[in-house]
């Protein structure tokens, strides 16, 4: 028995498009969530009803698990009004995904982008399979007509609807699209084929990587001669190489040089994507060799993680040898700065030695800045004694002594301040002695 509106429940309006209204309803019988999108057809001929029916029919015969499902079409005679019942697409479509992430400054991922470009081309396959020798076309692939499911998965819609509404029909006047996805054969004049489902589907893949199309211009005829020319920049340089030459072999203006839906699906690069992609799915379910699987990818993970780690480790490992080597090095020097240092102290105390008088001592008086009277008292010593030690015994409650200009063999110098100064003793500018 065909199905009647009165089957189906409205929830909401989900958008208008060109062709109409699509709404999201609710099959009674089994509770079951779809989609309608409603069309007038008064104003079509006779010719394009029935054209409009039987591509309709058409539609029902496509099942590919990447192209929306259509499940019927209800005809209301006293509205005239045509009712194309559909598969419900949770994730919405990637025209809204990429208005989406301009918004948000977000891109795509790379292997989101592969993801929809083997499952587009997996669709696309499906339809391009020749039905009586004939090729069904899409025509009109674009983000709006890509959905996607609540995994992400792609659902390609509007196949064939679009094929009679682009039809040289009064109907066909009302599209209202930018054609920024026409191909150059026609840009040219020349009859659509594959390969400008092809193109469309290169511009496609730009336009989601990039977020805007390959070729843009203010009229149209600036457009057609930039498709003609065919030259736009390279994808955003977060994407591969790869995936930015194979949407570039899509759109070539040369409708030889664009490969065709089995070569992309034949190129090693995609067959290993997809290989993966198609893991995922697998992993996804929950039967038992998927757990396994899963399992096995956990460990595999687990594995990757620890060797990262060691890596890191061995990295310190080397920092901080060289560390120790640096720190060995200085210790050296310092050693040898500080022997030179005190044979230079050996060679003064040997002079010293030498002179017979009582110049051998050197008197020294406490700062004057110091005004504790107590303090203020001269103290002698000798350079022999000219050690910290000696130096803190013989000056309590202070580091600070001045050599006296004596007729002592140490004379206060530059070179003096130098080698005491290296062997603990400052000497400051006023000829402050100061113990470190
Ligand atoms: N099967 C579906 N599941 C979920 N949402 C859908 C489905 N089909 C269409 N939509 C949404 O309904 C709205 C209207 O879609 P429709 O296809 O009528 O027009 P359009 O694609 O936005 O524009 P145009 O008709 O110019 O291509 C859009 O927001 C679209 O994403």
């Amino acid at each position: 028995m065909p199905a009647s509106l009165d089957d189906f429940q409205v929830i909401s309006t989900i958008g208008t498009g060109s062709y109409g209204t699509c709404k999201k309803i609710c099959r009674k019988k089994d509770g079951k969530i779809l989609v309608w999108k409603e069309m007038e057809y008064g104003s079509m001929t006779e010719a394009e009803k029935q054209m409009l029916v039987s591509e309709v029919n058409l539609l029902r015969e496509l099942h590919h698990q990447h192209i929306v499902k259509y499940y019927d079409r209800i005809i209301d005679r006293t509205k005239a009004m045509i009712y194309i019942i559909m598969e419900y697409c949770e994730g919405g479509d990637l025209a809204t995904l990429i208005a989406a992430n301009k918004k948000n400054g977000e891109s795509i991922t790379e292997d989101f982008a592969w993801k929809i470009l083997i499952q587009t081309t997996l669709a696309l396959k499906e339809c391009h399979r020749r039905k009586n020798g004939q090729a069904v076309l899409h025509r009109d692939l674009k983000p709006a007509n890509v959905f996607l499911d609540k995994d992400s998965n792609v659902k390609l819609g509007d196949f064939g609807l679009a094929r009679v509404l682009h039809s040289e029909s009064s109907f066909a006047q009302t599209y209202v699209g930018t054609p920024y996805y026409m191909s150059p054969e026609l840009v040219n004049n020349l009859s659509y084929n594959e390969k400008s489902d092809i193109w469309a589907l290169g511009c496609m893949m730009y336009e989601l990587c990039a977020l805007s199309p390959p070729f843009t211009a203010s009229n149209q005829s600036e457009l057609n001669r930039k498709i003609r020319l065919g030259d736009f920049p390279r994808l955003p340089l977060k994407y591969s190489i790869e995936l930015d030459m194979i949407i570039r072999k899509m759109i070539q203006v040369e409708v030889s040089q664009r490969p065709s839906i089995g070569s992309i699906l034949a190129d090693p690069l995609v067959q290993k994507r997809r290989e993966a992609l198609e893991c995922n799915v697998v992993s996804t379910r929950t039967n038992s060799s998927d757990n396994e699987k899963h399992d096995l990818d956990n460990i595999e993970k687990l594995r990757n993680n620890l060797i990262a780690k060691m890596r890191q480790l061995e990295l310190k490992e080397k920092e901080l040898e060289s560390r120790e080597k640096s720190v060995a090095l200085r210790e050296k020097i310092a050693e040898e700065k500080l022997k030179r240092a005190m044979s230079l102290l050996d060679q003064v105390r040997h002079r010293d030695d030498y002179s017979t008088t009582s110049q051998t001592a050197v008197k020294v008086t406490l700062p004057d800045n110091l005004s504790d009277a107590s303090l203020k008292r001269q103290v002698t010593f000798h350079p022999q004694l000219f050690d910290k030690e000696n130096l803190r015994q013989k000056i309590p409650h202070t580091g600070l002594v001045k050599p006296l200009q004596t007729k002592s063999a140490l004379p206060y110098n530059k070179s003096l301040e130098n080698q005491l100064g290296f062997a603990g003793y400052n000497i400051t500018h006023n000829n402050l002695l100061h113990v470190r």
